[in-house]
């Protein structure tokens, strides 16, 4: 493994029980908070990017708020959030999606994206990608061309990223946990 991954998981804290038994929760904050790790979890997340024309980077609330803000500025995009639903006070798109611990709706602005607009999709974690892949579909509605799906963590078991490239969507992960 190389070394920023290896300092990028140490950065992590794993949380055994929450928010319900049997899930270990990946906490970023811990490498948020050390600005080492969170410089390079974001100039990892953009580099290959670094140099293509993107328009919008959408984040999904509410860790992908936080690296896709940063990310949008790197790469002198316009950023979109993509919010659970109720929190938006414009006309909304919506759709309903699971996850690893649970179920919900997510939203996002029906004039957020400019049909044709290239945009990356970032959150900090995908699981089993029902929320990523719900996010995908709002996107694809409103005529986004998704250049890429970003996300510091991966937890493979659970067939995310899988079920993310089915849609044709090109993923990158910095780093992956073994079980949930
Ligand atoms: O791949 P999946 O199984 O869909 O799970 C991944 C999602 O779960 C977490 O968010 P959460 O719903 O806990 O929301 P939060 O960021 O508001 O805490 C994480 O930040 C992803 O958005
Ligand atoms: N194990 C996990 N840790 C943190 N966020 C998550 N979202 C879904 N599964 C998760």
């Amino acid at each position: 493994m190389i070394a920023v991954q290896s300092e990028l998981i140490a950065a992590i804290r794993s949380i055994p029980d929450y928010p319900k038994p049997g899930i270990i929760f990946r906490d970023i904050t811990t490498l948020l908070g050390n600005p080492r790790t969170f410089r390079r979890a974001i100039d990892e997340l953009v580099h290959p990017y670094a140099g293509t024309k993107v328009e919008k980077i959408a984040g999904i609330e509410a860790r992908g708020f936080i690296l896709g803000g940063a990310i949008a500025h790197q790469l002198s995009a316009g950023f979109v959030p993509i919010r659970k639903k109720g929190k938006l006070p414009h006309d909304t798109v919506r759709i309903a999606y699971s996850l690893e611990y649970g179920v919900d709706e997510m939203e996002m602005h029906r004039d957020a994206i400019v049909p044709g607009e290239k945009v990356i999709l970032v959150d900090d974690l995908i699981a089993t990608g029902g929320t990523a892949e719900g996010a995908t579909k709002l996107l694809q509605q409103m005529g986004a061309e998704i250049v890429a799906a970003c996300f510091i963590i991966d937890l493979p078991e659970l067939g995310g990223r899988k079920k993310l490239e089915a849609l044709g969507v090109n993923v990158r992960t910095l780093i992956e946990f073994e079980g949930h």
